[in-house]
């Protein structure tokens, strides 16, 4: 929906702004938390939830979305209680999975899942995560998640999703931004990644870590 609560038109571009949910425990402890439910946000974590109401004020949200897993449901609470909006939510926007690293936190775990991740961000989608899918998979469910958000005719969404899988998912979808950008940018607990565009024509990316 449009800004005056009309459909968005085939002819005019969504936004899509890409959250990272805020600070877990998991994030804490530097485990590889994927998995549903997933951990709870720290107190940081919540006040980075509320602080994101004022922050996103002047974008004109028509929707909310979040992922299975409750830190970005805790995450994007607050912006639905202000915005009087309900929030839908989606499997497909979960985590990239862990599979075998999963709730690891040694280095070398958080090295592979990384690395493989990127690989995917690289176009090498046939790699599989160790215990876990391949790139095309994973990538897959997040494809169809955002077709059927743009599906509904919003002009602009707010998507509360998860770090790797936003950097990675964009990398290997937005025409200006590649692995190795995404590789050398992280996105902290609450950055946002703006989008213009539709699965169609494509994605370009607006800002990076807003
Ligand atoms: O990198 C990680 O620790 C896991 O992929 C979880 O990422 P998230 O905290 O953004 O969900």
């Amino acid at each position: 929906m449009s800004e005056d609560g009309e459909p968005r038109s085939k002819e005019v571009p969504m936004r899509l702004l890409l959250i990272r949910h805020g600070q877990t425990h998991s994030n804490v402890s530097g485990a590889l938390d994927t998995a549903r439910p997933g951990a709870d946000l720290t107190d940081l974590g919540r006040e980075q939830a509320e602080l994101l109401v004022q922050r996103l004020v002047d974008e004109p949200i028509d929707a909310l979305h979040a992922s299975t897993l409750v830190r970005t449901q805790q995450t994007i609470a607050p912006l639905a209680r202000a915005r009087g909006l309900d929030v839908t939510i989606h499997d497909g926007l979960r985590e990239l999975d862990a599979g075998d690293l999963e709730m690891n936190t040694d280095d070398e775990s958080v090295e592979l899942y990384i690395k493989v991740a990127m690989s995917w961000a690289a176009g090498q989608d046939d790699v599989r995560m160790p215990g876990g899918p391949t790139g095309a998979e994973a990538f897959g469910r997040y494809d169809r998640a955002i077709a059927d958000i743009a599906a509904t005719g919003s002009a602009c969404a707010a998507v509360v999703s998860h770090g790797a899988v936003i950097r990675t998912w964009v990398a290997a979808r937005a025409r200006d931004v590649d692995a190795d950008y995404a590789a050398a940018h992280p996105l902290l607990n609450t950055q946002i990644v703006k989008l213009i565009g539709d699965p169609e024509a494509g994605w370009l990316v607006e800002d990076w870590g807003w």
